[in-house]
């Protein structure tokens, strides 16, 4: 793994990554860099280092590949003189002989659940990374092929943020001091499996990644922090989340004769957030865990305005392979990326320093990672935010640049970029009904939309019925579970008769789906 520094000291993310799949600076160069900056980690200033890549191949197959089952085992803390009991080690790996970090070298056998570069296409990466620093510090901006200064290319995007508009934008800043109370609003556009991607909404993605029953929804929500709409759904027991559930956080409410009018039609997308399954998909039969994979993997190779991948790990766990291999997974699709640790209010703060520093040894992170962050208490809620909205922009300038430079036709991102007088249309107008009305039929589309919500769907789906062996073959073995019951956020569950209305919601759906195969 190699990092680095960008070199404008605005950027306030630490991780980014990209690859040629998804790159739109050259055609073979992944980048990793790297600016702490974190307001509250209470790292100041900036570090570059530069791990061998070179890594031993593992002789073992993924454990985690479709279809094997994996046992794991509970583990005492190692560390001598630690005695945090609490905390927990969910692969048989031990910290004094877990292998030195192998992002780059991690190869397909090892690399569960999603797809990565063979080892010969990784030190070409590395090899390309070091001639884009040299570049860099030459003073040639490697990101518009090499013959564009810095200055020319930052005049080249001016204006450029218009996915984000200015007065969104300004609501997006006021949430990061405001995290608790916010007029936004989240619609669920959809559940997607056997490798659907979502319809693009045309403004920038950010996807949660994690261990199941990591937090990923529930840091979802919290970002948000909603009063209405749709919530990601949050579960006790891991898988939960259970397809690739695409929301769209939406901008300022229209008013129609002087009413506000909320929901898709009221407001259009500012951005996306797509909770993708955690891994281990406990719970899932083969079948089931088998599309969710691919779903994810085609998602994340594959989606244009993916902006940032946020990978949680639990603030009380030692990362595991599985950890590793998804983030070396990212880095191989070029997701630019930021790590942070959950449920921060779980440790004392006696294991704070200690817990942080195992997950970024174990993962191999420059300091400033991970974001330590809490659902309960709020901590690292604005931090994420900030580094959300710096990865939506430079996303959004990528983007733009490799339009105007051909290397890329946009899609429906191209639409937004391409309105120059109203920043915040293009996409929508090209999805006004016959009758003229605007919007709104965009999210009613069913077409797409597997099911809402995926768990509650899959839990009932004929699927899991015929696949029982595979069911409890994959079981959740109560090893990475660590019990929540303490936690109930309220921003998740509103009042009763909203529930009751998404279950019979739900209920519809799954009866319409049934009709429609023929079941009933
Ligand atoms: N104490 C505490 N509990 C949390 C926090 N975040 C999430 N939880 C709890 O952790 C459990 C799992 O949360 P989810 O958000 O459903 O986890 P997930 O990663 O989406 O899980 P999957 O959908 O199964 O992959 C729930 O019981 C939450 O209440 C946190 O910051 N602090
Ligand atoms: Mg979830």
């Amino acid at each position: 793994c190699l990092v680095g520094n960008l070199p404008s000291p605005t950027c306030a993310f630490a991780l980014m990554v990209r690859p040629p799949s998804h790159c739109m600076h050259s055609p073979t160069l992944p980048i990793i860099t790297t600016s702490l900056n974190m307001a509250k980690g209470g790292v100041h200033g900036k570090k570059t280092r530069m791990i061998n890549a070179t890594t031993k191949k593992k002789k073992t197959s993924n454990p985690n590949a479709p279809g094997k089952h994996r046992k794991t085992s509970k583990r005492d803390r190692p560390p001598e003189g630690d005695n945090k009991s609490d905390r927990k080690q969910s692969t048989s790996t031990s910290t004094t002989s877990r292998p030195k970090l192998s992002i780059l070298g991690t190869t397909k056998k090892n690399a569960p659940p999603w797809q990565v570069l063979g080892e010969k296409d990784m030190k070409k990466n590395v090899e390309a990374e070091i001639i884009r620093r040299e570049r860099i510090k030459l003073g040639i901006d490697s990101s518009s092929a090499g013959n564009t200064n810095k200055e020319t290319f930052r005049a080249d995007v001016s204006g450029s943020n218009k996915l984000i508009s200015p007065s969104d934008r300004i609501m997006l800043n006021w949430k990061r001091f405001n995290p608790v109370s916010t007029p936004s609003d989240l619609t669920l556009v959809g559940a997607y499996l056997e490798k659907r991607l979502p319809p693009s909404l045309g403004v920038p993605e950010v996807a949660f990644l994690g261990r199941s029953n990591v937090g990923k929804s529930s840091l979802l929500n919290k970002l948000v922090a909603k009063v209405g709409g749709d919530t990601a759904r949050v579960g006790k027991t891991p898988g939960a989340t259970a397809a690739v559930n695409l929301y769209a956080l939406l901008g300022q409410p229209k008013r129609k004769g002087g009413s506000l009018i909320t929901g898709a039609g009221g407001a259009k997308p500012i951005l996306g957030f797509a909770d993708l399954p955690g891994f281990g998909f406990a719970k899932l039969s083969k079948e089931t865990k088998e599309s969710v994979e691919d779903t994810a993997e085609l998602y994340l190779g594959k989606r244009r305005e993916l902006s940032l991948g946020i990978l949680l790990v639990d603030s009380r766990r030692i990362p595991n392979e599985d950890d590793r291999a998804v983030l070396a997974a990212l880095f191989d699709m070029g997701v630019p990326l930021i790590v942070v640790a959950t449920k921060s209010d779980k440790l004392k703060s006696s294991e704070v320093d200690m817990a942080m520093a195992e997950i970024r040894d174990g993962l191999g992170l420059p300091d400033g990672q991970p974001l330590r962050i809490s659902c309960v208490t709020g901590e690292g809620i604005r931090e994420l935010w900030s580094i959300i909205l710096d990865a939506c922009e430079s996303r959004v300038e990528e983007l733009k640049l490799a339009i105007e430079e051909g290397r890329d036709d946009g899609g429906v991102m191209r639409m937004a970029l391409d309105e120059d007088d109203d920043e915040n249309s293009g996409f929508y107008d090209d999805y006004e009904d016959e009758d003229g009305d605007e919007e709104g039929e965009y999210f009613d589309d069913d077409e797409d939309l597997v099911y809402d919500q995926g768990y509650d769907w899959v839990q009932n789906d004929s699927r899991f019925d015929n696949n029982m062996d595979d069911v409890l073959d994959n079981f959740y073995d109560g090893d990475q579970f660590i019990e929540d019951d303490d936690f109930v956020d309220e921003a998740q569950w509103s009042d009763r008769t909203e529930k009751e209305s998404f279950k019979l919601k739900n209920l519809k759906k799954r009866v319409d789906e049934m009709e429609r195969r023929g079941e009933i």
